[in-house]
């Protein structure tokens, strides 16, 4: 969606060649702003390029962060149905919180690509004994087939909250992913009033820009979680300190 002239302007003015920069003021080229699905494009693809960049100590580090943020979350402590993911493609990796939510007596559930229907998913409880396979983008999920997943998947809306990947967000709460719509798919019914889990991004730094050109289809995130803070759309935010 187009922006207003000045945040477009001053959007431009901070545009930093790709993958030079992890300034988070990283923006593509001001020409291609006037076309926001080449515009999500080149975007995803600088984003991901930068959190590839991140070095093993630095994406331990950020895991540290991330995590003692996590455990303190208030709505976190409240949850009982969970939905994590497993780390693809540098995704910052929060998969040491499983544990820690089980032994608290909480239950973690893995997305896993729906068959036989177009790029949404299904939640499937996920623990110790929870037979895996590779799904068609390499990344492990649990194994549905046989109906080996009866009893053990959730509806969507019956989360608590949902810990999703991302490739980028902003402080709007504004959030893209990998370009499959799959997320965005299974929780369109957030739009609508009824219960729903609250949704949380999980990110580098690195992974933050001004401002995320929206699509009509995008879903909001209530939070956003990176190594360095906590972001809380619609609010004054957490800062680096907490
Ligand atoms: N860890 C994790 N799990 C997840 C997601 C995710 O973003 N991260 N998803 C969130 O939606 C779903 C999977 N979506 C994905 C969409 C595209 C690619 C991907 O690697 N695309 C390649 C092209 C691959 C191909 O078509 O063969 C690419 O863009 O380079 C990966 C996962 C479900 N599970
Ligand atoms: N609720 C929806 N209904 C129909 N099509 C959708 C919906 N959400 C997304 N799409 C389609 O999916 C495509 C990819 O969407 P988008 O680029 O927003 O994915 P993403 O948020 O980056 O990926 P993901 O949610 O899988 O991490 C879009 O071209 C869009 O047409």
């Amino acid at each position: 969606m187009l922006k207003p002239p000045a945040a477009r302007a001053a959007l431009a003015n901070h545009y930093s060649p790709p993958s030079l920069s992890r300034d988070v003021t990283l923006w593509p080229l001001s020409s291609e702003l006037d076309h926001p699905t080449a515009d999500r494009r080149a975007l995803r693809r600088l984003l991901r390029q930068r959190r590839g960049q991140l070095t093993a100590p630095e994406r331990r580090n950020a895991e540290q962060a991330l995590l003692r943020r996590l455990k303190r979350l208030p709505e976190l402590l409240r949850a009982r149905d969970i939905a994590l993911y497993l780390p693809n493609d540098g995704e910052i990796d929060a998969t040491r919180l499983c544990r820690w939510l089980q032994r608290r007596g909480a239950r973690v559930y893995l997305p896993v690509l729906r068959p036989f229907a177009v790029n949404s998913l299904w939640f499937v409880r996920y623990d110790d004994h929870t037979p895996l396979v590779s799904n068609r983008f390499g990344i492990a999920e649990p194994d549905t087939r046989f109906g080996a997943h009866k009893g053990r998947r959730l509806p969507a809306w019956a989360l608590d909250i949902v810990l999703m990947p991302l490739v980028g967000f902003d402080e709007a709460g504004a959030r893209i992913g990998m370009g499959g719509g799959f997320y965005d798919r299974s929780f369109g019914f957030t739009r609508r009033a009824g219960p729903r889990p609250r949704l949380i991004g999980l990110a580098h730094h690195c992974q933050k820009v001004p401002a995320l050109p929206v699509q009509a289809w995008d879903i909001p995130l209530d939070a956003i979680v990176s190594d360095r803070e906590i972001v809380r759309p619609g609010r004054r935010h957490g800062n680096a300190s907490s």
